[in-house]
């Protein structure tokens, strides 16, 4: 059954928001707020119940409810009618001969259908048995001469008549001559529309299915290509090292390389590619050694998820620092489990009980106290605890179950890129899926080319690289920016043309940069469903302030829109907290602080709104503002015109189709319907198509014709009277 969104439910029933809410309520069924999603069960219920609460209501006016008859037959007629709609419905036209007539056509091409074996799906058998099931025509033989019907078409879009009778080794004529016991009228080079074909099809008992497109030259379509679960293996994870300026980042990141590289890799000399792999019992891990989380939240803001766990160094004699905390909520805010090492454990003056303590308070609660997270202790500089801390991540990785398929074509993220004066555009690529090999097609970002040169982590050349392995290739067009995707095609000529696409496209969207969230479009971002939380960034001058400003944001109460903090500092605003709030989709608020000049720079650049603001109520007010375009609109019924119904006939798959005139006004395709039976409401819903003859009409006007079904309703009677109205709203 459908879904419906609370606010469009209450707006059907002319009532509030808040009254279906408290209605549910009573129902049992909990929902969050306007914009919550009904399920079919939910919506019945309220049908129910509405309906009900209209039988008791005196009668009014033909503006009102129906009475309780009607109410009752409504209902009744709903599942029948959703029965009828299931499957789509195919043109409309109301000059279809009767329906006796009609049937005898199907019922025969069913017959033929399953006399040609067991080809019919679920849908061609739903359909016989119904043709079956209420036919009265006898069988008639089909015509012995005709090539046999395919099992199963596939279509682009939509087919001609000429084209489907081809694919279906039928003469155009006779799937003419089909299309107009159906009720539509179509001439042999007419197109038809999805669900014109599949009533065609599900008529002969073939197959259909309607291949799409997708968007080739989206390179994020590859990412989410559903997968083969049996090719799946396990890849190595790939760890990213954050933590505060001077905790020991990169003495870990060297101090690890140096134990574990060079083990069965002697001689081997190690090179900075911005990434590398360790083997540890006899598994591998990939850490990426651009540490900070600078690199990391970049990236992320590009689209691009490289991390799978992050390791969060905290100096054992420092504790937690302003940047640690931003650590923490840069991996929060990306989803990606987090492991504490607890540095600097060499030092007197070391003390991890306090890091444990203080990271608490952030939620990382560590296994020794109930919580969940690992802290390990180590000494990035004599290495002490780092076996530890590796084995760790391998158990991480073994509960994460990280996978991919070495044998499809690679896909990855761009580590770093620059342009070598002697070899041209380098890029460190990660392989994420796949296999890299010499020579493969590859499209990286907005350029292309074909990988000439690999070159590993240890400065030897490789033929090819698998899942979660870095690798610095040479043979693109361009340099591609870190963060950028890349993806290996079949051959040149396709990865060339995609590139191209991608290099042009990338031109066109620097001048109509996609919108983010700002205060301004809030409202029209929510209303489109496109938003559920608020992302937001506090800076304040002062810890206390910090606190007040978010605390009072957590307490606004605006139906509909969930206020998500995630990450209060002191301090200016950085270009750190830009960049996480460009990747989170975020606003940043500052409370007696200003951008300094970095982060007012990346601002404009990644259009991120900041707010400055020297009064807490003025930043309520502000936000309070923005959502109040939520609240639900007002609205006003209209009468837009009138049409009566000429002639009905029943299509099986489609229900009822009312041929109809159109006497006042006009009736548009998004209009809400009502239909009158002797100047009494029969029924109060949507329109499910408005055609003339099979095409699809926006609207249609007084003294024209046109084919009407409504959504779960098909009690229509010639001298119906069809009543369009829309919904105004009434501005506040
Ligand atoms: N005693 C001791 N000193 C350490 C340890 N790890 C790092 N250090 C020292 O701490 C200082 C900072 O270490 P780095 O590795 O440069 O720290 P970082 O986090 O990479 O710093 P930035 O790159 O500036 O963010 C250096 O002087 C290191 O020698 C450790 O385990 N024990």
């Amino acid at each position: 059954m459908s879904k419906t969104r609370v606010y469009e439910y209450a707006k059907k029933q002319n009532v509030t928001s808040k009254e279906v809410i408290d209605l549910l309520k009573t129902m049992n069924i909990e929902v969050k707020n306007h914009m919550a999603t009904l399920e079919g069960e939910a919506i019945t219920k309220l049908d129910a119940s509405y309906n009900k609460g209209k039988s008791t209501a005196p009668k009014t006016d033909s503006k009102n409810k129906p009475e309780t008859k009607t109410a009752n037959r409504t209902q009744g007629s709903q599942q029948q009618a959703s029965q009828a709609n299931r499957g789509g419905q195919g043109g409309s036209q109301n000059r279809g001969p009767q329906t006796g007539g009609n049937r005898g056509g199907q019922n025969q091409a069913a017959n033929k259908g399953r006399a040609g074996g067991q080809r019919n799906n679920n849908q061609g058998n739903r359909g016989g048995k119904n043709r079956n099931q209420k036919s009265k025509t006898p069988y008639q033989p089909a015509p012995v001469k005709q090539k046999e019907l395919p099992e199963k078409i596939t279509f682009v879009e939509s087919l001609t008549v000429a084209e489907l009778a081809k694919k279906l080794h039928r003469e155009p004529s006779e799937v003419v001559k089909k299309l107009f016991m159906l009720g539509v009228m179509a001439t042999v080079n007419q197109e038809l529309d999805k669900d014109a074909i599949e009533l065609i099809c599900t008529d002969y008992g073939v197959e259909v299915e309607e291949e799409i497109l997708i968007d080739s030259t989206d390179l994020e379509t590859y990412f989410e290509e559903e997968q083969d679960a049996d090719a799946q293996v396990e890849r190595p994870s790939v760890v990213t090292i954050m933590g505060h300026v001077d905790h020991g980042k990169t003495t870990l990141l060297d101090s690890i390389r140096k134990t574990k590289v060079t083990e069965g890799e002697a001689g081997g000399i190690t090179q900075h590619i911005g990434a590398y792999q360790v083997e540890v019992n006899d598994k591998k891990i990939t850490f990426l050694d651009t540490p900070g989380h600078a690199a990391f939240t970049t990236m992320r803001a590009r689209g691009a998820k490289v991390t799978d766990i992050t390791i969060l160094v905290v100096a054992a004699d420092d504790g937690v620092m302003p940047q640690t905390v931003e650590a923490i909520n840069h991996a929060k805010a990306a989803e990606v489990p987090i492991i504490i090492a607890v540095n600097k454990m060499d030092k007197p003056s070391a003390n991890p009980d306090r890091v444990m303590q203080e990271l608490t308070e952030h939620g990382l609660v560590p296994e020794a106290w109930g919580g969940d997270t690992i802290f390990v202790p180590v000494s990035a500089l004599n290495g002490e605890g780092i076996d530890n801390l590796l084995e760790m991540i391998l158990l991480v990785g073994e509960v994460e179950e990280y996978k991919a398929n070495p044998k499809r074509r690679a896909l990855g993220t761009v580590i770093e890129a620059e342009l070598d004066k002697g070899r041209g555009s380098v890029a460190t690529l990660l392989v994420q899926d796949g296999t890299l090999q010499v020579g493969d097609p590859i499209v990286v970002g907005y350029t292309f080319g074909r990988v000439r040169a690999m070159v590993n982590d240890l400065g030897r050349r490789v033929k090819s690289a698998g899942p979660s392995t870095p690798v610095e290739i040479t043979g693109l067009n361009d340099v591609p920016q870190a963060g950028d995707r890349f993806v290996v095609f079949e051959d040149e000529k396709t990865a060339r043309s995609i590139g191209e696409t991608r290099a042009q496209q990338a031109l066109q969207a620097q001048r109509g940069e996609k919108t983010r969230v700002s205060l301004d479009n809030l409202f029209e971002q929510m209303k489109q469903g496109e938003m559920k939380d608020l992302n937001v960034i506090v800076k304040g001058d002062v810890q206390g302030s910090v606190e007040a400003v978010a605390a009072s944001l957590l307490k606004i109460a605006v139906e509909g829109v969930n206020i998500k903090i995630i990450h209060t500092a002191v301090g200016a605003i950085t270009e750190s907290d830009i960049t996480l709030a460009a990747a989170s989709n975020a606003i940043v608020i500052g409370f007696n602080v200003r951008p300094d000049a970095n982060a007012k720079r990346a601002a404009d650049a990644e259009q991120v709104d900041v707010r400055l603001h020297r009064i807490i109520y003025k930043v309520i007010e502000e936000i309070e503002a923005a959502m109040e375009g939520l609240l639900d609109p007002e609205f006003e019924e209209k009468v837009i015109g009138q049409a009566e119904v000429r002639q009905t006939f029943k299509v099986s798959k489609v229900g009822t189709i009312a041929g109809s005139y159109v006497i006042e006004g006009k009736i548009t395709r998004d209009s809400g319907i009502r239909l009158l039976r002797d100047g009494v409401v029969i029924f109060e819903g949507e329109l499910d198509t408005l055609k003339r003859f099979k095409d699809d009409a926006k609207e249609v006007a007084k003294g024209y014709e046109c084919g009407i079904t409504i959504k779960n309703f098909n009690d229509v009677k010639e001298g119906d009277i069809f009543e369009a109205f829309v919904m105004e709203e009434i501005k506040r």
